[in-house]
This record gives C-alpha cells, structure tokens and sequence, in this order.
C-alpha cells in the first residue's frame, strides 16, 4: 500500500516523454510497433523483452535518435537527456582516459566532470585508462558520463551488463540514489527478465508490441508474460536488499556504522549466508521481493498486437539541451567493449 502511495506521488511529475502507437520499420518489416508509453519526473520505467524485442529501438525513439514511422512521440520541450547506450564503438587499441571519455559527448568543465564521477564512487580513476577498467568501473564510467549535465530523463540500456551480481545490485542502488536526489526520470532496459530493479514503478514487457505492462510483480503474473518467457516461477526477481555492509568501489568496505575497512568482518552478512536472497534454479539471485501491486495507475492488460496506427506529428528532435547520442556517436572503430 506504502509502496502504491510513493507510485502514484512520483506520477504526478512532470511528463518527460510520452509514446503513443509508437512504431520504427525498417525493410518492409516493423522493429516494434504500438508502443504507448511515457515518463515523469522521479519514475523508474524498465523495459524487459527477450533479444531483439525492439527494447533499444524503442529507447531510441523516446529519446529523438531514431524518428517514429507512426505514432507520436511527444517531448518535453527543453528536455536534457542523459542516455547509455548498449554499445559503445570504440577502438580500444587506442589510449582513451576516463576523462576524455567524459568529454566525447560534449564540452563538460573539471568541476563537474568530477562531481559526476564522484556521484558514481569512481573520482580515483579519472585518468585510468578506459580499456584497463572493470565491467563495473566502465559501466560507473558510463552512467557518469550520462548523468554529467544534469539530465531530466536518463536512458539506460542494459546498463548491468558484464557485471556480476554484487556489482548489478550495487549499479542498482545507484541508479536508485540518483533518481532520488535528482528526480529524474528513468529509462531503464534489461534483458535479464529475472532481474527487475525493486523501485522500478513499471515494468513494459515488449516483444515487437507491448506484450504486457504494470508493477513487477503484476507482470511476472500476467499470463502474457507467462506465454512468452514460460512459467518463471518465482516470477521476476527484484532487488530489494539490506546489507549490513557495502563493497565501495575502490574495494574497501563500509559497514553499517560508517567505519571503513581494507576488507569484510567475518562476521558480516554476505550473499550466501543470512541475507534475504538465493540463487534460484536458473542461476540468478532471487532476492526478497519488493510488495507492490497492481493499480489502477499500474494496470495490468494485454495487448493482441494489432495496434492501430495512430496518426499524428512525429516530433523527431531531441531537445536543444540535449545529450542523447547514437550507440555509434563518436565512433572509432568497431569494437565493443563486453561483447
Ligand atoms: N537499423 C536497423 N535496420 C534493420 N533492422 C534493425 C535495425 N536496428 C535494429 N534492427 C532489428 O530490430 C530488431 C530489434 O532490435 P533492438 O536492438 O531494438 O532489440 P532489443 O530488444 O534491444 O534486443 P537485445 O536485447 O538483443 O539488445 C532486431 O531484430 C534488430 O536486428
């Protein structure tokens, strides 16, 4: 009920961006198709889908990158955009600090370059080199680079990936942090249906269309979401976890009463012995799940997929202030770091 009450306080925000009957078509043959959807101010809305459901396709198109063949798709004018894109085309024979990779997307002075980077917990490797950083410092890297000029809405595609499962939750809480001082609203893709952030207030299930939509919790139920990914059983894993320590990013450890060691107390909670998650028969944590439910905010419906086309204005520019990039933006090269 508490966690229904902070949904809809965080829906009254401004509308950042809103899709209606969205569609992108390439080669005779529509990459996803009626999409509806929008963000506001302070909510957290995950796109899950299995592989080229049309997640990115569909970000692209929120974001201005790529233009709606139908539908509409409707910005706040102004809006600034922070975006992570999924791949990254960069020559990683070539030196490149994390510094100049903060200044790829545009001009950004040394207070806050280091402001963003000290937000992500990274302010130390500001001039290691990007090929020598781990999944999880790369994807810091990344998010402090999108979240730099203080971006209304931010796009994060798969920004988990090559990260293991104590890094995604601490990637996790992070997105969390920053969604709550910042109030920005967030897009978020996973194509790891079972791991769903807890504070996520929607989840939008795409398979070319929308196949089903609402709280986490609802659509791991939603026979839709069944028909296409199978009966999961524990339905959606969410993160909604309690450490009685914190890993920080430089390899310390923070324990509960602020004090910082070099490494854990053997007495500290970890992941496999008194905390409120295992792993389940698939191999990925199932962690305490978050109670939300279904609301009327938050329904729970299913889609046939035979939209029909909405008529109207495609807006197809990004906002003046804008600092959405393609994936191949800056590109050098083909090379995808975590392939
Ligand atoms: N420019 C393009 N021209 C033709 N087809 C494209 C283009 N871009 C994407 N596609 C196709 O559109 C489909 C959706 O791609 P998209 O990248 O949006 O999927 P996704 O859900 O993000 O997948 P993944 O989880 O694998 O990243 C895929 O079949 C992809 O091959």
């Amino acid at each position: 009920m508490l966690m229904q009450t902070a949904v809809s306080e965080r829906q009254k925000g401004d509308e950042l961006v809103t899709l209606v009957g969205a569609g992108i078509r390439r080669n005779s043959r529509w990459l996803v198709r009626g999409v509806d959807l929008s963000i506001h101010r302070g909510e957290i809305v995950t796109l899950i889908g299995p592989n080229g459901a049309g997640k990115s396709t569909t970000a692209k198109m929120a974001i201005g990158v790529l233009r709606a063949d139908e539908g509409k798709v409707n910005r706040k004018p102004g809006l600034k955009i922070g975006y992570v894109p999924q791949k990254l085309a960069i020559d990683w024979t070539m030196p490149l600090s994390v510094r100049r990779l903060m200044r790829l997307t545009g001009k950004l002075d040394d207070g806050a370059l280091m402001a963003a980077l000290t937000d992500v917990g990274i302010p130390h490797l500001v001039d290691a080199e990007v090929r020598h950083l781990s999944g999880g410092e790369f994807q810091r890297a990344l998010l402090a680079r999108a979240i730099a000029r203080n971006p209304d809405l931010l796009v994060l595609d798969e920004p988990v990936q090559g990260v293991d499962f104590a890094g995604e939750s601490a990637l996790y809480e992070l997105i969390r942090t920053i969604r709550n001082k910042t109030g920005c609203g967030i897009l978020l893709i996973s194509h790891d249906l079972h791991m769903v952030m807890a504070d996520t207030d929607t989840v939008i299930c795409l398979n070319g269309h929308v196949c089903c939509r609402g709280t986490p919790e609802a659509v791991s139920r939603s026979d839709d979401y069944r028909r296409l990914f199978g009966n999961v059983g524990a339905g959606l894993a969410v993160y909604s976890h309690h450490h009685d320590h914190t890993h920080l990013p430089d390899g310390r450890v923070q324990h509960k009463d602020g004090s910082v060691t070099d490494h854990c107390h053997p007495d500290d909670g970890h992941h496999h012995d008194g905390h409120d998650h295992k792993h389940d028969h698939y191999g990925h944590h199932d962690h305490s799940h978050a109670h939300v439910e279904e609301t009327s905010n938050n329904p729970v419906h299913a889609h046939d997929g035979n939209h029909t086309s909405h008529q109207g204005h495609v807006d197809g520019e990004i906002g003046k202030n804008s600092h959405a990039h393609d994936d191949h933006a800056h590109a050098v090269g083909e090379g995808h770091r975590h392939a």
